[in-house]
């Protein structure tokens, strides 16, 4: 598993043309941008966790049947700091490090606690946000990278808190039609408070503002009280519906006390993080309208949820349905540790991936009997049960067992829709099909080839698409047979069937998350490449230029 996880990823700097089998759909023209770390290693140095590795950012521009393939380790400071050093200077999730040895314990202790809330990383791993015309690499800290989506490069290190008063904020941004984006982060005890902030970027600056940046222009769009000063809920992303936001408060929490102090005990920064089995998972429900949480007390059982699939609203309820796990074993996994030889022994998941359902009502009858299901759908079995007291207990119908990083057609965000795309794990978290999952009709189709370990499906549809699943997905799966090659697979979204593969002859990471540029969204004010990598670069691999 080593070829998998532990090993250092070369960056593929030059663009390389990928061998096509099968035959690309012609209307398919642009980039699958993606993110995930790649170098687990500098020097002597080894990170603990799958999640700390460096951010390796890598993209397969599609064009005229053609597809090239390249790769860049994201500049960070992080990045820059550690090779500088030839060892891990910096601390991420699963590792702690410390800048200067030299220092002794006294002086290193003061320099952290003279900060509460220590200085996070900038290497942005998990997921590639588009903000207006600009895209930035993304964790979960307070800073996000600006990179150039067609050359790799790494620009602009922003703080979101030059913006937002957020510690910490996801990597799952939503985006409306329009293309303004839509997230989440926590502001940690500033004045006195612990909350949790909604924000919105605009895609568009105002015309007398025109060739500001977009973040300039961020705003608070409402934001809500954790439960705990010192201990809020971690949460890796959340759902949107056309007039509401659903927030899940679960027991899986950050202890800030911890966090504090984490420095001086040589403490990692998961060693923070807490499932407490014993609390409730909160479900908040913002009406985007008032801005406002909903009056009544929404919750369920104790969960973990990292993924939201979506969310939409029918007949006056909320119906969200997320990836749930029974306790936080998830990331556990992912120490480098377990990631070996004996990794289908050590990396059994101790509760499986779950699709379920929830339903809340978005009024609420006061006089409706104490016991009584609120929701009268005939669509799910999921359920509300009044409770005294203005509290409301939620339980989920369960859809599908062993599948996770979802996505589903993005023109339904927040609608009534059909289908998930997804990764299947059964006990292991590591996926070996792919599935397309039917919530209407309860039925699944899959894709799976022997030693084929495949990333997240991302679905792109067809232009003036008519069909919700009228599109293709595209898969990037490294495989665990050194004889064969890693490919971006394309499949037809609607039989699941493949269309075409694009083999690549490098050293491919299983990456996390990402997004597709379709060329006809290129700024084409931006030279896409230098004239120097215009004239190096193969035909097929450049850009569209104005
Ligand atoms: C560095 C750092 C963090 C990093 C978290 C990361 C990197 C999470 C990755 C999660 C993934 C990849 C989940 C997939 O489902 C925290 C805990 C937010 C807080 C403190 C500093
Ligand atoms: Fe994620």
């Amino acid at each position: 598993m080593d070829i998998i996880f532990g090993r250092n990823k070369k960056e593929q700097l030059e663009p390389v043309r990928a061998k096509v089998t099968g035959r690309i759909p012609p209307w398919l023209q642009g980039t699958l941008l993606r993110n995930g770390p790649g170098m687990h290693t500098v020097g002597e140095t080894r990170y603990n966790h799958w999640f700390d590795g460096l951010a390796l950012l890598h993209s397969f521009t599609i064009r005229d049947g053609e597809v090239c393939y390249r790769s860049k380790y994201l500049r960070s400071d992080t990045y820059k700091a550690n090779i500088e050093a030839n060892r891990i200077v910096v601390s991420e999730f699963g590792t702690m490090a410390y800048p200067d040895p030299c220092k002794n314990i006294f002086s290193k202790a003061f320099s952290y606690l003279s900060h509460t809330i220590p200085d996070f990383t900038d290497n942005c791993l998990i997921n590639i946000m588009k903000c207006g015309e600009d895209f930035y690499a993304t964790t979960e800290t307070n800073y996000i990278r600006k990179i150039n989506p067609q050359t790799l490069e790494t620009l602009e290190k922003v703080d979101y808190r030059n913006y937002v008063t957020v510690n910490l904020a996801t990597a799952h941004p939503h985006y409306d039609a329009a293309g303004n984006v839509l997230n989440m982060g926590t502001s940690i005890m500033d004045k006195g408070k612990t909350r949790y902030v909604v924000f919105r970027i605009p895609a568009a600056v105002p015309e007398d503002k025109k060739g500001t940046n977009p973040l300039k222009h961020t705003e608070v769009f409402c934001s809500i009280t954790s439960r705990s000063l010192l201990s809020p809920s971690y949460y890796h992303s959340f759902g949107v519906t056309e007039n509401h936001i659903v927030f899940l408060e679960q027991p899986f929490k950050l202890d800030i006390l911890k966090m504090s102090t984490a420095y001086i005990r040589g403490a990692n920064w998961a060693s923070c993080l807490a499932f407490h089995k014993e609390d409730k998972t909160y479900i908040h429900v913002i009406d985007q309208r008032t801005r406002k949480p909903l009056p009544t007390k929404f919750y369920t059982d104790p969960m973990v949820v990292f993924h939201h699939v979506n969310a939409y609203e029918e007949d006056g309820c909320l119906l969200f349905d997320v990836i749930t796990y029974e306790d936080s074993s998830l990331y556990e996994l992912f120490y480098l540790a377990n990631l070996n030889q004996d990794f289908e022994e050590n990396c059994r998941l101790t509760s499986i991936p779950t699709l379920r359902r929830f339903a809340v009502p978005l009024s609420v009858d006061k006089n409706a009997e104490v016991g009584s299901n609120l929701i009268k759908l005939t669509s799910t079995t999921a359920k509300a049960l009044k409770e005294k007291d203005d509290q409301v207990y939620c339980q989920p119908e369960l859809l599908y067992e062993g599948l996770e990083l979802p996505r589903i057609n993005y023109a339904r965000n927040g609608k009534r829709y059909r289908y998930v795309f997804a990764a299947e794990v059964q006990w292991s978290p590591i996926p070996t099909k792919i599935l397309k999952y039917d919530v209407l009709t309860k039925s699944s189709l899959k894709w799976g080839q022997e030693h084929c370990w495949p990333a997240e499906p991302l679905f792109v549809p067809t232009l003036g698409a008519q069909d919700e699943d009228d599109g293709i997905i595209l898969s990037a799966i490294v495989s665990t047979d050194p004889q064969k090659l890693p490919f971006l697979l394309i499949l037809d979204a609607k039989s699941f069937t493949e269309l075409a593969r694009a083999s690549i002859d490098v050293e491919m990471h299983l990456d996390l998350h990402g997004l597709f540029i379709p060329d006809t969204d290129w700024d084409a004010r931006k030279p896409a490449l230098s004239q120097e990598e215009r004239d190096r670069a193969p035909d097929s691999c450049v850009a569209p230029q104005a």
